[in-house]
C-alpha cells in the first residue's frame, strides 16, 4: 500500500462528477484520473451508459470519481429518458463538477448538459483535447466566453491523454473535497463488480469490431459468472455472455463470416478480462435478437439501467 497519509492529516474524501455531451473525452479523463482502465473507452458515442465510480487515494485525499452517460439529445426512448435521469440525479449530489466540452467548441448539445449544473456546486470548466487545437491564440477569448456562460470556478484546458495535465487537475479537484473520512480502502479503484466489468468490456470490443453500423441499443447480459480456484492458473474465471442486438441483420454483423468477428471480439475482451483480473479466463459468447427492447421501460430496468 502506498501513500498513507500522516496520521495527524486530517483525510479528504469526496464526489467528483464528470459531466458533458457524448464523445468529448470524459471515460478516456476518468481512467486517466483513476490511473487504470475502469470505464470503456471507445469512438462510438453514448457506449457509457452505466453510472460508473471510480476511486483514486493520494496522499491524505480521497476522490470518488463518478461517470456518467453522454446527455442524449435527439432520441426519447425509455433507454434514453433512464440515462438523462442518471445524469440528472448524479450531479445534484456531489462536492464538485467537471465539465467536459472539447476546448474551443461548444454547442447546443453542451449548453443542455450544462443547464444541467446546479447553483452552489463548484463546477471546473474541462476543456479537453487541447492537443488538437491548432491555434492556442484563440483559445483565451473561447474560455472567456466560457465564462460568460457560467460561473465556472476553474477553467482548465487540457488533454486528458497527457499525463502531467491530468496530475494537474487532480491537485485542483482536491481543495474541492471536504475533510472526511476515506469510504474505501486505498487500493481500491472501483465499487463496481467484475462482473459488470466484464460486461463492459465485451461492449467494448463488440462496437469496436463493428464499427459505426450497429446501433448503440445492443447490449450485453452476462448468463455466468463463476470463480474456481485452480492449481495451474491459480485463478479461474467462467463467464459466459449474450450480446442482444434488435435484428437480425445486426446478429448477422457481430458473429461475421464463419463467426470470425464473434470469435475476435471474444478473444480480445477475454486478453484484457484477464489482465484486469489477474486470472484465467473462460469466456463463452452468444448472440440473440430481441427487437425493440430500448422502448420497453421493463426490460430497460431488467438490464440493469437505473
Ligand atoms: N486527441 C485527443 N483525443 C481524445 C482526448 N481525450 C479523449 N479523446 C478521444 O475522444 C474519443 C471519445 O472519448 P471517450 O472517453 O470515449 O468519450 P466520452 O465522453 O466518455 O463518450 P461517451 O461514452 O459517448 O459519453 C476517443 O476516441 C478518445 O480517444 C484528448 O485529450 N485528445
Amino acid at each position: 500500500m502506498k501513500d498513507h497519509p500522516p496520521p495527524d492529516t486530517p483525510q479528504r474524501c469526496g464526489l467528483v462528477a464528470i459531466v458533458g455531451k457524448p464523445n468529448v473525452g470524459k471515460s478516456t479523463l476518468l481512467n486517466a484520473l483513476v490511473g487504470q482502465k475502469i470505464s470503456i473507452t471507445s469512438r462510438k458515442a453514448q457506449t457509457t451508459r452505466h453510472r460508473i465510480t471510480g476511486v483514486r487515494t493520494e496522499g491524505v485525499t480521497q476522490f470518488v470519481f463518478v461517470d456518467t452517460p453522454g446527455f442524449q439529445t435527439k432520441h426519447s426512448s425509455a433507454l434514453n429518458r433512464s440515462l438523462n435521469k442518471t445524469v440528472t440525479g448524479v450531479i445534484s449530489d456531489v462536492d464538485v463538477v467537471l465539465f467536459v466540452v472539447e476546448a474551443g467548441n461548444f454547442a447546443v448539445a453542451d449548453a443542455k448538459v450544462l443547464s444541467l449544473l446546479k447553483p452552489g456546486i463548484p463546477a471546473l470548466l474541462v476543456a479537453n483535447k487541447l492537443d488538437q487545437v491548432n491555434r492556442r491564440a484563440e483559445l483565451a477569448p473561447w474560455l472567456q466566453e466560457m465564462q460568460q456562460r457560467h460561473e465556472f470556478a476553474e477553467l482548465i484546458p487540457l488533454s486528458a491523454k497527457a499525463p502531467k495535465d491530468v496530475e494537474h487537475l487532480l491537485k485542483v479537484c482536491e481543495k474541492y473535497l471536504p475533510e472526511q473520512p476515506w469510504w474505501y480502502g486505498a487500493d481500491e479503484l472501483t465499487d463496481r463488480s467484475e462482473k459488470f466489468l466484464a460486461s463492459e468490456m465485451v461492449r467494448e470490443k463488440l462496437f469496436r469490431f463493428t464499427g459505426d453500423e450497429l446501433p448503440y441499443t445492443s447490449t450485453v447480459i452476462i448468463d455466468k459468472f463463476e470463480e474456481e480456484p485452480s492449481p495451474k492458473h491459480g485463478r479461474l474465471v467462467k463467464i459466459a455472455a449474450t450480446i442482444v442486438v434488435e435484428r437480425d441483420g445486426h446478429k448477422a454483423m457481430v458473429i461475421g463470416d464463419g463467426g470470425e468477428r464473434l470469435k475476435r471480439i471474444g478473444t480480445e475482451a477475454r486478453m484484457e478480462l484477464e489482465k484486469l483480473m489477474e486470472a484465467k479466463v473462460f469466456l463463452q459468447l452468444w448472440v440473440k435478437v430481441r427487437s425493440g427492447w430500448a422502448d420497453d421501460e421493463a426490460r430497460v430496468r431488467s438490464f440493469g439501467y437505473e
